[in-house]
């Protein structure tokens, strides 16, 4: 067995994105790289889509006499002279060691752990920023929900970064409304890493992968030998052997805090379709909490949810999806029962019967920019449902979908999505 030489490098770490759930990860990477100074990097760089913001008259850094308050400023401005977001994060100290940076190549540069956590709307767009820009053997994990249409058929966003960036994507999703983790109120998430065995130089178990670079690319087969066999196709680069290796153990090390505990799993494509496809349902879950009718239709709901959830997992990602991952990890049910009773989605759809008013509209007046993700999705897995004819196999997605759409209405719920004999 070849033996190991004490890394010289740390890992370097950007966060792709500054929203309420990307401001509150940058967080957590900033305490772990201070926590682990022999892995990463102190310094962590959050790329911040530059808006400019004026500080509300509410936060605590309002002062009418500072420059910063009496006129709108760069966000990036305002993030590293206050370390607090008050636009997508208000009230949450951010450590020091978070940079804001307007500019996503150069907050990506020499980076070897890029954490995705965009609205997934602006995936596409932020990996062609990124594209020959990165270090070619860099690392990533989407935490964005969402999944994504397009004629390469349906795709997790693990699965766009991955090919978009030529490099190897995980995923981390779970029970995590942003505001509770950014309280260090304690939860439960999962982390679903299954890097080529030549990152954690340590045998890895066989897992059939679904699309991915490395998974339709390169062999992960282990031989009964300490030595991993070569790639087929060389396309995905090896970690170099100065860096500490990204295993289980050292990626949970950049996200495990004592309020915020990760399980490490190797399905990505459950992890992911989890946190894509309770979005779908906590409109759902909203819609008839908005007509009054009580936490027995939102459970008839959730239970529905969770089955279509396992059932899309099979048809569409069969050869990778691990069904009990969705009961078993807190990417599933779990994110399913918070999502459905105080997540955006949930309390937007809601507000949109309560008010006779469009979810769009209630977005736009209610959010201050933040971005729904359940309605989009809606859209695109119906747009993927409808290509394969399967509308009917699916009928809460089905239903939210003709309800955004005005084709039904959210009275119609119990009977759209009674079973058809
Ligand atoms: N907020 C939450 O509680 C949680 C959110 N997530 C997921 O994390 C992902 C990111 O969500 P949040 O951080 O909550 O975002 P957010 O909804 O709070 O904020 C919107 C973000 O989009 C950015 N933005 C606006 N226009 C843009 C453009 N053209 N290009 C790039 N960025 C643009 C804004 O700067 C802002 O950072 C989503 O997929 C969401 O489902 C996951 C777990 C919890
Ligand atoms: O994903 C979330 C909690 O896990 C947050 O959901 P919302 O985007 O609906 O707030």
């Amino acid at each position: 067995m070849a033996t190991l030489g004490p890394a010289s490098k740390k890992h370097k770490v950007t966060v792709v994105g500054s929203g309420n759930w990307g401001s509150t990860i940058a967080k957590i990477c900033a305490e772990n790289a201070t926590a682990n100074p022999n892995l990463f990097e102190p310094e962590i760089q959050m790329w911040v889509y530059e808006e400019e913001v004026t500080v509300p008259k509410e936060s605590k850094h309002y002062d009418p006499g500072s420059s910063l308050c009496n006129k709108p400023q760069k966000l990036t401005d305002l993030i590293n002279a206050l370390h607090e977001n008050v636009k997508y994060l208000p009230n949450i100290p951010l450590p020091h060691n978070v940079v804001a940076n307007p500019s996503l190549p150069d907050a990506a540069k020499d980076s070897t752990i890029l954490v995705f956590c965009l609205p997934h709307q602006f995936i596409a767009k932020s990996c062609e920023q990124l594209r020959g820009k990165i270090v070619p053997f860099a690392r990533a994990i989407s935490c964005t929900k969402g999944v994504d249409v397009s004629n390469k058929g349906v795709q997790l966003f693990s699965e766009v970064i991955g090919s978009e960036l030529g490099i190897y994507c995980g995923a981390l999703s779970g029970a995590n409304i942003a505001t509770e983790v950014a309280l260090e109120k304690w939860c439960e998430t999962t982390v679903a890493y299954d890097p080529p065995p030549m990152d954690s130089r340590q045998p890895t178990p066989r897992v059939t992968p679904h699309g991915s670079p490395h998974h339709s690319q390169v062999d992960l087969t282990m031989s009964n030998t300490d030595t991993p066999p070569a790639p087929k196709h060389a396309r995905l680069q090896p970690l170099p052997a100065d860096y500490p290796p990204l295993n289980h153990d050292n990626v949970k090390k950049l996200f495990h805090r004592p309020y915020f505990h990760v399980r490490m799993v190797s399905d990505v494509a459950g992890v992911s379709l989890g946190g894509a496809l309770k979005n779908v349902v906590a409109l759902a879950a909203g819609f008839v909490e908005g007509l009054g009718w009580g936490d027995n239709a939102k459970a008839a709901v959730m239970r529905i949810g969770i089955l279509e959830e396992v059932k899309f997992g099979k048809m569409f990602f069969a050869d990778s999806v691990r069904a009990a991952t969705f009961t078993e990890e807190s990417c599933g049910v779990a994110d399913m029962i918070t999502s459905c009773s105080g997540g955006r989605n949930f309390r937007c759809a809601k507000m949109s019967i309560e008010r006779g008013v469009s979810i769009d509209e209630v977005e736009r007046t209610e959010l201050n920019g933040q971005k729904l993700q359940g309605t989009s999705t809606a859209y695109e897995v119906n747009q993927w449902l409808r290509s394969q004819n399967l509308e009917e196999e699916f009928p809460l997605m089905t239903a939210v979908y003709n309800i955004l759409e005005g084709k039904a209405r959210p009275e119609q719920i119990p009977d759209l999505i009674e079973p058809k004999d």
